[in-house]
């Protein structure tokens, strides 16, 4: 406790003397830094509708694996369908569009996702979450749920039962401006 305080009054002492020697202290989180760079990630998707980003991040906090929906590999975005509505399934895109999470698990440079966090932008559908509970992925961290989608309560009651907490990204109001 005591190197504790004398450390502090050490740190506060080259802060006054050394006032350029101190680290910035407006840096982001680490909980900001995944949930930006996996909101980041939802901007390359074609969706017209709905873009979705997803991250992987290991225990390390190393981010191991990034994706988002879109058509699977020499599937021509430009050719196949990307409405919603059609009597005939295969005038849809979801026939054919591969999800953020399916992406991110596939695209992994790491095989072992065992307890890696998941950050999303959309919590996870029912497909989903059977290839996140499979990789043994720890926790979900989602920024915004589909509560009233079945898809999204199934997917809620499957990772209920196999004990992996989900939890709603706080916003902290922080903003970062980007320019491209
Ligand atoms: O877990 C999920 C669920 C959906 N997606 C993708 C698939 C589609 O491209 C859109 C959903 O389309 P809507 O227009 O909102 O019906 O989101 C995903 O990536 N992950
Ligand atoms: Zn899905």
């Amino acid at each position: 406790m005591k190197n504790g305080a004398e450390n502090l009054c050490r740190i506060l002492e080259n802060a006054k003397l050394n006032p350029e020697n101190v680290k910035r202290d407006d840096y982001i989180s680490w909980e900001e830094y995944f949930m930006a760079v996996t909101i980041a990630t939802s901007h390359r998707s074609k969706d017209p509708a709905t873009q979705v980003g997803c991250v992987l991040v290991n225990e390390d906090n190393h981010i191991v694996g990034a994706g988002y929906n879109g058509f699977p590999n020499g599937i021509s975005d430009d050719e196949y369908p990307w409405g919603k509505q059609s009597e005939n399934p295969l005038e849809t895109k979801y026939t054919y569009v591969v999800h953020a999470e399916m992406n991110a698990i596939m695209n992994a440079t790491a095989r072992q996702l065992k307890n890696c966090r998941l950050y999303t932008t959309r919590f996870p559908c029912n497909e989903c979450a059977k290839l996140v509970i499979q990789a043994r992925i720890g926790e979900i961290i989602y920024l915004d749920d589909k509560e009233e989608q079945w898809q999204s309560q199934a997917a809620r009651k499957m990772f209920n039962t196999a004990r992996i907490p989900t939890r709603k990204y706080q916003k902290t109001g922080r903003k970062i401006v980007i320019e491209l």
